[in-house]
């Protein structure tokens, strides 16, 4: 058998006034979406128990067949995962994101795309300051990633790290528009987080950085906001629990990280950028090569969320529409042409346009191919879920009823 996952990041959502009261997906022309759930059920699924932020690092390890009460540490771990940083047992991982704040509000929780090169440069100025302060220059590290997703590391074996499970940090999605007055990190270790982070702003007022990028037109870098702070986990690798060897295409750390820490290969793809211009064929062509040599290929596509972060509802259409013809369509067919089969599309998370940040909440969750009997369902969408018989509220559980029904 082989199966594929396919990952529409944050497409769920409301019915919207402007779509007629359909939702984006509903509104969206999804020719092989509707046709799977034809050929098979629709569902729905919780993968963001209400005690756990409602983000992507949540909803991923659940959509992955982990419960994320027994496993969620945090969504720098994960990330550092992807950039083979081993934590120890002292060390934790913050994200270090690069923002705009404007008068005390958050314009821009990406510093306006900030460019790879442009965020290393302005790293490479917080890690100066910090090795210049003695107490703290042998256990923090600042870590570059993509763009504006970078990561700071406290390496805790010289100096325990002040931090717990209890230290809260708003993720900076969550405050697009919003004053940030009240929302700066809280609990231990928050006076650190926030002394770095007002530190920021002196260091990044006039860097050449961000002169170069005024020049230009674009949003100034003005922070560092961190968030997301956590400790290694420990994830069970899927094949010992399903028996099935996968792989992931993504474009973003926190998928690649979750790859690595179930044991999944890694495929990068050319033209994969974690946004809505990513290229959607070159992934559904990656994904077709790579049934090759794995048992299970889950392509992840953050485009609808990055959409939906910017309230843009024809944007997220738009993406979605993309996802369907250049990764359902072709995936679907690769799959049949090869014998027994079976596919999974699910977001991981709602992500509202109206509010321009994630919440709460259940998912469609369409699965399809050899040994699953279809419902009466024709189409997918988020108001077809709500009506399906067929809930997982525990989100973990989707992935086992996928790979063993009736098997
Ligand atoms: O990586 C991030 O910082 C966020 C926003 O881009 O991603 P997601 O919304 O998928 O959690």
């Amino acid at each position: 058998m082989k199966y594929a996952i396919i990952i529409p990041d944050g497409a769920a959502d409301e019915p919207q006034e402007s779509l007629g009261g359909k939702t984006p997906l509903e509104a969206a022309h999804t020719p092989a979406m509707d046709a799977l759930v034809a050929a098979g059920v629709i569902a729905r699924a919780c993968h963001t128990p209400k005690v756990l932020p409602a983000g992507s690092e949540v909803g991923n390890m659940s959509l992955l067949g982990y419960d994320p009460l027994k496993n969620f540490t945090g969504r720098a771990p994960i990330e550092a995962a992807a950039q083979g940083i081993e934590l120890g047992a002292e060390d934790w991982a913050v994200r270090c994101n690069l923002v705009t704040v404007e008068d005390q509000t958050m314009r821009d929780f990406t510093a306006d795309h900030i460019g790879t090169d442009e965020a290393t440069k302005l790293l490479a100025t917080m890690q100066e300051y910090v090795t210049a302060d003695t107490e703290l220059s042998q256990v923090l590290h600042f870590v570059p990633g993509v763009s504006y997703r970078n990561l700071m590391i406290w390496r805790g074996v010289s100096k325990p790290a002040p931090f717990s499970m209890e230290t809260r940090a708003t993720p900076p999605h969550d405050l697009t528009d919003k004053s940030i007055t009240e929302d700066f990190p809280r609990g231990p270790g928050s006076d650190v987080l926030v002394s770095l982070m007002e530190k920021s702003v002196e260091l990044f007022k006039d860097h050449p950085v961000n002169v170069v990028r005024q020049g230009y037109g674009k949003l100034p870098a003005t922070n560092v906001w961190l968030w997301g702070l956590g400790r290694a986990p420990s994830l069970q690798r899927f094949d010992l629990a399903h028996g099935v060897h996968g792989a992931m295409i993504t474009a973003v750390d926190l998928l690649r990280g979750l790859a690595t820490l179930v044991g999944w290969k890694r495929i990068e793809v050319e033209g994969a950028t974690g946004y809505t211009d990513t290229d959607y064929a070159a992934k559904g062509r990656a994904a077709i090569e790579a049934l090759n040599d794995v048992d299970l290929i889950c392509v992840h596509i953050e485009a609808p969320d990055e959409a939906s972060h910017e309230g843009d509802v024809q944007g997220k259409i738009k993406a979605i529409e993309e996802i369907d013809r250049h990764v359902v369509a072709p995936l679907v067919e690769a799959l049949k042409a090869r014998g027994d089969w079976r596919m999974m599309i699910s977001p991981d998370h709602p992500t509202f346009v109206r509010t321009k940040t994630h919440t709460h909440g259940n998912v469609p969750v369409a699965m399809a191919g050899t040994g699953i009997k279809p419902d009466e369902f024709t189409s997918y969408g988020d108001t077809n879920a709500a009506k399906s018989s067929l809930a997982f509220d525990e989100g973990w559980r989707t992935m086992e009823w996928f790979i063993k029904k009736n098997v």
